[in-house]
């Protein structure tokens, strides 16, 4: 017989050896957590089973009674928490409790840094699990047998959370698992029943499994009373037990927002906030949505976990459902029940269904409209999520034409106004400081802030009080390319086309051009290769020259982004425009040598490349060029 037991030793993956040790020594100031991680993965293993038995209900056995047990013994110094939920089989227990499949994990193990400080919040993000158990306790037994199949099929995992675990065949009569905690020496406050009861409280109240102890009366110090409880305790449910969104607003309080989003987010921060509605009328569903407080890892991966829990009809369907809004608004974490599709809808389905699509259109709304209040509301709290999300929010006006402007209200920028690289100002901002003449927003886009402000092309702008907005991140001009306008200005870039702030500057430029056809056409004739024209400019006041782009030409910025991407980009040449009164520019005018002439004038040109975070075709170039006029004015 013994050799059907089929005990095996098995070593947990590096990945996982790695995280066990890491959560054990850096998160013991937050021992109690690990009850939450194991009520939650109890009651998703409950969703699981209950979402599979709308199929075939025989997976059930007959037992329909969801409940998960949490059993405390003093004397023994254990805790046990049982579900009657899924179970696993032995290749999944393998497979789910000695590697780590979830995605983004990789991203968080090279995020370590060695300080323990640094790391335990890193690990705060990333959500535990599991393995948390290990943080009190020092033995770990998980009896578990997948719903369906018979009691032999019963496997017993333990592990002392170190290098290795054991495998062995156990016979289980009830389906599901039960998780057996050996407490370390000082964490026995977990095998005390009125502790536990707390902790339960606090965490799991949303959850809508009931979670059940052995009734108060019976249960009590005394070692012979408890040992008869165990026998045939009466149970009774310690949290709320009904789901939390199904509960109108005024009856939840924030602290019950709060831990619902710890337990649909995996995330151990608090959400920065939330909205929770019900619609009724042609469809009806109720959302709860969330903002986190921190990016997770993955949201730069496409294929990175995004949407929401899905239930219909108050049963679990899927996570991750990620036809409920758009890519944009993939940070967004939360619940969805719908009371209008059906129970067996699938993926392919969702796709499909008008209403699904009607849903999105609202939902994205709503998270719309709860940002716009978190803007309002709270500057702060808004910075926090800009900082986190902003790049991501900038996707939106390409991604969703119909709300275009409204996520352009929702932007944030550094502008000429403050100067500094926060991105603070929206563009109602902006809006309300444009000068009375002015029908534009003005932006200027470089590679970093610096060379944002440090413009040439913002040099009659400082000059005139209009404020810029300045844009370093590389999403920044592909976002100007799709938003055009907000609140019926156009946005303008500096750098680009021909400028005229106001009636008088046309004159002037025109005036400027006759007195400096001469110079201008002369430099022409050298810049001939590198420019497409040479003129006289209106945008400088203190720099020699810069570079402008044809209206409908790719701008600088986004250029140099697809080149680097190895992408083909059109063959245009910029246009130099000169600052006539700078005295450079009046000195090439008097300059008679040609070839002194040639040199000045490609030094400029170079200059103003430079000046626009530009890479120049030929810096030894320019190098030998400085260093001959440099020796020219010392007079050797
Ligand atoms: N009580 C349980 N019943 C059935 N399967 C379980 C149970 N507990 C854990 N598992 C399985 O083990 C896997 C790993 O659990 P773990 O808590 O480490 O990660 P997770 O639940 O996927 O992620 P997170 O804890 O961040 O939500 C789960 O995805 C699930 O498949």
């Amino acid at each position: 017989m013994t050799a059907d037991v089929k005990k095996e030793t098995l070593g947990f993956q590096t990945e996982a050896r790695q995280l066990l040790h890491l959560m054990i020594h850096s998160l013991y100031s937050n021992k109690e957590i690990f009850l939450r991680e194991l009520i939650s993965n109890a009651s998703d293993a409950i969703d699981k089973l209950r979402f599979a038995a709308l199929d075939d209900d025989s997976i059930l056995e007959g037992d329909g009674d969801y409940a998960i047990r949490v059993a405390v013994d003093k004397d023994a110094r254990t805790i046990t928490i049982s579900d009657n939920g899924v179970g696993m089989n032995r290749q999944e227990v393998i497979d789910n409790l000695g590697t780590i499949a979830r995605s983004g994990t990789a991203a968080f193990l090279e995020n370590l840094t060695g300080d323990q400080k640094k790391d335990s919040q890193l690990i705060g993000q990333f959500g535990v699990g599991f393995y948390s158990a290990f943080i009190v306790a020092e033995r770990v037994e998980v009896h578990t047998r997948k719903a369906g199949e018979p009691s032999e099929a019963g496997v017993l995992w333990e592990s002392h959370g170190e290098a290795e675990f054991t495998l062995e065949d156990r016979p289980r009569e009830q389906r599901g698992t039960a998780i057996t905690l050996y407490l370390k020496e000082d964490c026995d406050e977990f095998a005390d029943e009125w502790r536990v009861r707390s902790v339960i409280k606090k965490y799991s109240d949303h959850i809508s499994v009931p979670v059940m102890m052995a009734a108060a009366s019976e249960s009590s110090d005394d070692a012979e009373d408890s040992q008869d409880d165990a026998a045939a305790p009466t149970w009774e449910t310690v949290n709320e037990a009904t789901a939390l969104w199904t509960r109108s607003r005024s009856e939840v309080s924030d602290d019950e927002y709060k831990a619902f989003y710890k337990h649909v987010s995996h995330d151990f921060e608090e959400p920065l906030t939330w909205s929770h509605n019900r619609v009724e009328g042609k469809l009806e569903y109720t959302s709860l949505l969330y903002v986190p407080r921190r990016a997770p890892f993955d949201l730069w991966n496409r294929e990175g976990s995004r949407g929401l829990k899905l239930y219909v009809q108050r049963t679990f369907i899927m996570d991750d459902a990620e036809q409920f809004l758009p890519l944009y608004l993939r940070f967004v974490k939360g619940v969805v029940d719908s009371n209008d599709l059906p129970l067996n809808v699938s993926r392919e389905l969702l796709q499909q269904d008008p209403a699904v699509d009607s849903m999105r259109g609202a939902l994205t709304k709503r998270v719309l409209d709860m940002l716009g209040k978190l803007a309002k509301g709270s500057p702060e709290e808004y910075a926090v999520f800009w900082k986190a999300f902003g790049q991501v929010l900038k996707e939106g006006p390409a991604e969703d034409f119909s709300n275009k402007e409204k996520v352009a209200g929702l932007l944030r920028f550094a502008t000429t106004h403050t100067d500094r690289e926060e991105q603070d100002q929206g563009l109602d901002d902006y809006v309300a400081r444009m000068q009375e003449d002015q029908d534009k927003i003005y932006y200027v886009a470089a590679d970093s802030f610096n060379t944002a402000r440090r413009s040439p092309h913002l040099e009659v702008f400082r000059k005139r009080g209009i404020e810029v907005l300045l844009l370093s991140e590389r999403i920044d001009e592909w976002l100007m390319s799709h938003l055009q306008e907000y609140a019926g200005k156009p946005l303008q870039d500096v750098a680009r086309g021909e400028l005229e702030l106001g009636d008088d500057e046309k004159a002037e430029k025109e005036k400027l051009a006759e007195e400096s056809k001469d110079l201008l056409e002369r430099i022409k004739g050298v810049l001939a290769d590198e420019v497409a024209e040479v003129r006289a400019s209106t945008r400088l006041t203190d720099s020699a020259a810069c570079l402008v782009v044809g209206e409908h030409e790719l701008g600088a910025q986004m250029r140099r982004i697809m080149e680097a991407a190895g992408q083909p980009v059109p063959d245009t040449k910029p246009t130099l425009e000169l600052n006539t009164t700078h005295p450079l520019i009046a000195l090439l005018d008097r300059e008679s040598d040609e070839d002194r002439f040639a040199d000045f004038s490609h030094l400029v040109f170079d200059q103003a490349t430079l000046a626009e975070g530009g890479q120049l075709e030929d810096p030894a170039g320019y190098v030998d060029r400085l260093n001959k006029v440099l020796l020219q004015l010392a007079g050797s």
